[in-house]
């Protein structure tokens, strides 16, 4: 089976989803704040969202993988079970008590129960019979023995393929941070994946997918902010220079902030020379053209405006900005609402939220092809089609 990714436009052949299921039933106000969701989702409605947008990219050919039937069939892997298990179980909120007893109801599942238990997490009141022990007698009924993953619905995050190798990546928020446990297994152990190659593992510096652009084959553009760290990009500039994967990556600062988490809430590519981009940060971006130096040590030069210095790293005279022409409060609307994140199916053809009606109509005024997909709940934890799907096989552009 192909493994292969050199770029963000080459045709998509094969992709990784999560169909979202019972972790977003998780959600309440009292906790969407810390599970990083700004609102309570629908989950029937958001399922119904996600089926559509898996259905537009198979009726135009693309392999659709979900993530949770390749974690059941991960899971029947003994190696790959014991060591999800004991992630788990290293939780030193459990205490030695209750440790035991999640171990034993862990060890009674079979695997898909397994991969749900994994994906869902376990309320304290499913712990039947409670164990006693002090941690569990002090918790309160609503509080979560193992926490959920509601945000396993954003695949792009948890790993990205450069050429055949897999980051699977080292996720910044606390809510996060178990969900590449999961994917770290799916690609050691599932027969899929047999020989593929990790090029980042979670216990590196922080670096999530979000922010990582393939611009062109051996051009990568990796975004420096709330969730990926200067030492994260630069860690996985020099893996891939060590494995040949790139010539040069970008480091691109972008805000802290939550509306800019990562470098694709403002910038996605729609062609293979055009992005779309929010028109309030599209004069302000910079980039840092990074390259190898004799020892294969990542060397910085003096930062620059961002297309600039693309467009050099490319081998091209000008990255095209599809100019959304909105006015500022338009644009900062559209961009919340994940306007700029679009996932390429092929040069010319994007996957994109309904709503961003605008955004929409400047993409296709400039010639790409925009399939909607509505995005009402899924949006609610601040994410858009390229969050939601990791490429795993695009034709080569190389
Ligand atoms: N690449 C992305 O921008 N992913 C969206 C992640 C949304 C998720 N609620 C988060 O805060 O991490």
């Amino acid at each position: 089976m192909a493994h292969y990714v050199d770029s963000e436009v080459g045709r998509l052949r094969t992709v990784l989803l999560h169909r979202p299921g019972p972790e977003l039933a998780r959600l309440t106000p009292r906790n969407n704040d810390s599970l990083l969701f700004d609102a309570i989702p629908w989950v029937g409605r958001a399922q119904d969202e996600h089926d559509a947008f898996a259905a537009a990219l198979r009726d135009r050919d693309v392999e659709v993988l979900y993530l949770g039937d390749l974690l059941a069939e991960t899971l029947a892997v003994p190696d790959a079970r014991a060591e999800v298990t004991a992630g788990v179980l290293a939780d030193r909120r459990l205490g030695d008590t209750l440790r035991d007893s999640v171990g034993r109801y862990l060890a009674d599942q079979d695997p898909r129960r397994l991969a749900e238990v994994l994906m869902a997490g376990l309320a304290h009141e499913e712990l039947k019979p409670g164990p006693g022990g002090l941690v569990y007698e002090l918790m309160d009924r609503h509080d979560f023995v193992i926490d959920p993953l509601p945000n396993l619905l954003f695949t792009r995050d948890s790993s990205v393929w450069v050429r055949d190798r897999v980051a699977v990546t080292s996720l910044a928020m606390p809510a996060r941070s178990r969900e590449t446990s999961l994917t770290r297994a799916i690609y050691r152990y599932h027969p899929r994946f047999a020989g593929a190659e990790l090029l980042y593992d979670p216990g590196l510096e922080h670096l999530e997918g979000g922010d990582v652009l393939l611009l062109a084959p051996h051009v990568l553009a990796i975004g420096v902010g709330e969730r990926t760290t200067p030492a994260g990009a630069e860690r996985l500039a020099r893996r891939v220079f060590a494995a040949g994967l790139a010539h040069t990556i970008l480091a691109v600062p972008i805000a802290q902030e939550r509306a800019t988490m990562h470098l694709d809430t403002v910038c996605t590519m729609v062609d293979v020379d055009a992005v779309v981009m929010y028109p309030n940060v599209a004069d302000t971006l910079r980039a840092y053209t990074v390259t190898a130096d004799a020892d294969g040590e990542p060397r910085a030069q003096v930062a620059r405006p961002f297309l600039e210095a693309a467009a050099e790293a490319m081998g091209i005279d000008r990255l095209r900005i599809i100019d959304t022409g909105l006015d500022p409060v338009t644009a900062e609307r559209e961009q919340w609402d994940d306007g700029n994140n679009t996932l390429a199916i092929g040069p010319r053809l994007c996957v994109a939220y309904e709503r961003n009606v605008e955004t929409n109509a400047q993409l296709e005024r400039a010639g790409i092809e925009v399939v909607r997909i509505s995005g009402s709940e899924l949006g609610s934890g601040r994410g858009g089609p390229r969050c939601m799907s990791c490429p795993i096989e695009r034709a080569p552009l190389s």
